[in-house]
Order: C-alpha cells, then sequence, then structure tokens
C-alpha cells in the first residue's frame, strides 16, 4: 500500500504522516516512510538549488525536473514493498503541481509509481507562507497560490481524498485516519 501525501509548503505533511504512522502500528500495521526529495547526493543538490532566486525561472525548473525525477528513481524499488504501508511525504505530483511545463514533467516521470491512495492537504496559500521559513524561492505567495490550483486539477486523475489543512492538527489528523481506514482494514467508525 503507498499513500502519499501532497499539499503546498507547509501543510503540515510531515506533522500529519508521524501521527498516522504512530496509529497504524498501534493497529499492528508495519509502516515505512520516505521524503522527496530524498538525503541523496542528488536530493541534497535539489535543496541547495531550490535556495537560488532564480529556481522560479525556466531553465532552473526544466533542470529541477530532471534532478527530482533522477532523485525518485533511486527510492523506486522501496516503493513497492507490498508488505507494508509505504507513507510519503511528497511524488511525482509535486513535480507536476510546482515544476514546468506539463508535458515535459509528465514524460520525465512516465515511470514513477502511482499512489493507492493521495491525501491532498489543501491550506491556505497565506497560512503556507506564514508556516514557511521564506529560504526556499518557491515559497512566496503568488507561486503557492498557482501550485495549490494546479493540485486541485492534479488529484482528479487519482484516488485521493481532499483534506482541509486549515483546521487544528487533531481535526486534520481524524480526517485523515478517516480517510485512511478502509484502505487498510481498520474501522472507520471508530475514529472520533
Ligand atoms: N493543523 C495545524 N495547525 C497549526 N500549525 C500546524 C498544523 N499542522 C502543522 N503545523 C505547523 O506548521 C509547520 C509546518 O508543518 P509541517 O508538518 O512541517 O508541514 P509540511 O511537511 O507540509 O511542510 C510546523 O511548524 C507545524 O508544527
Ligand atoms: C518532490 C518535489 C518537491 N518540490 C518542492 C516542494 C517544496 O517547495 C520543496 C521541498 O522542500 P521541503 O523543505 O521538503 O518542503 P515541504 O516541507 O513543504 O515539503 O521542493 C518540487 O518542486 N518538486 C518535486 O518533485
Amino acid at each position: 500500500m503507498y499513500i502519499v501525501f501532497e499539499g503546498i509548503d507547509g501543510a503540515g505533511k510531515s506533522t500529519q504522516i508521524q501521527l498516522l504512522k504512530e496509529w497504524l502500528e498501534d493497529n499492528g500495521l508495519e509502516v515505512e516512510t520516505m521524503v522527496e526529495p530524498t538525503d541523496s547526493e542528488v536530493g541534497k543538490l535539489i535543496r541547495k538549488i531550490l535556495q537560488r532566486p532564480d529556481a522560479t525561472t525556466d531553465s532552473v525548473q526544466k533542470t529541477l525536473g530532471l534532478l527530482f525525477a533522477a532523485d525518485r528513481m533511486l527510492i523506486m524499488d522501496k516503493l513497492s514493498d507490498d508488505k507494508k504501508v509505504i507513507i510519503s511525504d511528497r511524488s511525482f505530483i509535486s513535480s507536476l503541481a510546482y515544476q514546468e511545463p506539463a508535458d515535459w514533467i509528465s514524460v520525465l516521470n512516465k515511470y514513477a509509481k502511482k499512489p493507492d491512495l493521495l491525501l491532498l492537504l489543501d491550506l491556505d496559500v497565506k497560512t503556507s507562507v506564514s508556516r514557511t521559513s521564506g529560504e526556499d524561492t518557491f515559497e512566496n505567495e503568488e507561486f503557492l497560490t498557482n501550485v495549490k490550483s494546479n493540485y486541485l486539477d492534479l488529484v482528479k486523475d487519482f484516488n485521493h481524498e481532499i483534506i482541509d489543512a486549515n483546521n487544528g492538527i487533531n481535526k486534520v489528523s481524524s480526517d485523515i485516519k478517516k480517510a485512511v481506514a478502509s484502505h487498510v482494514g481498520l474501522c472507520r467508525d471508530c475514529i472520533l
């Protein structure tokens, strides 16, 4: 089972992945978490480039598209372990939402693994910007407004749930558990 969390920067993905992992493990499931970009050499290079002031320009976006796809290839095998619940903080769907042009990004990610369940944490852009450090060039209102709108279009192509990430941590967590329960054989109506 491959569950992917997506959402704009600061939407609460890492916070919620930790809470979901604990809940699934308390219910006897084996869980592994992944993060994209990874901590590989490619991932480290990506994190440096994300801080460049020209990160949103056409040529750097195309370069990032290539690097994100390469970084992702390094973890492909791990995503296909059917005995575990694999929860990933981002996926190729981030590339589709953040990078351009769409046709180029789709080709680069032709062989990327599709999620069994996609959870989009949908957060207000102003809240997102207030939660982030601003270190990365993507962390600005104009860019993230476009990314948020891309996400709302993209999710339609996947088995997905949109979670209102503007709520408090506990409410978001219980909405996520309700979305996940039936996929992993747990009782949805038992969640408070
Ligand atoms: N529902 C929430 N309400 C208020 N603050 C939150 C909520 N979820 C996360 N946060 C805070 O927002 C920041 C970004 O959360 P994080 O989980 O790192 O997001 P992401 O992984 O999507 O970037 C952290 O300081 C976290 O404690
Ligand atoms: C995986 C991926 C991430 N990104 C962006 C999204 C984030 O701005 C950044 C990852 O930085 P990160 O600090 O992990 O942000 P967050 O905590 O919000 O996930 O990289 C892409 O542009 N394309 C991609 O394919």
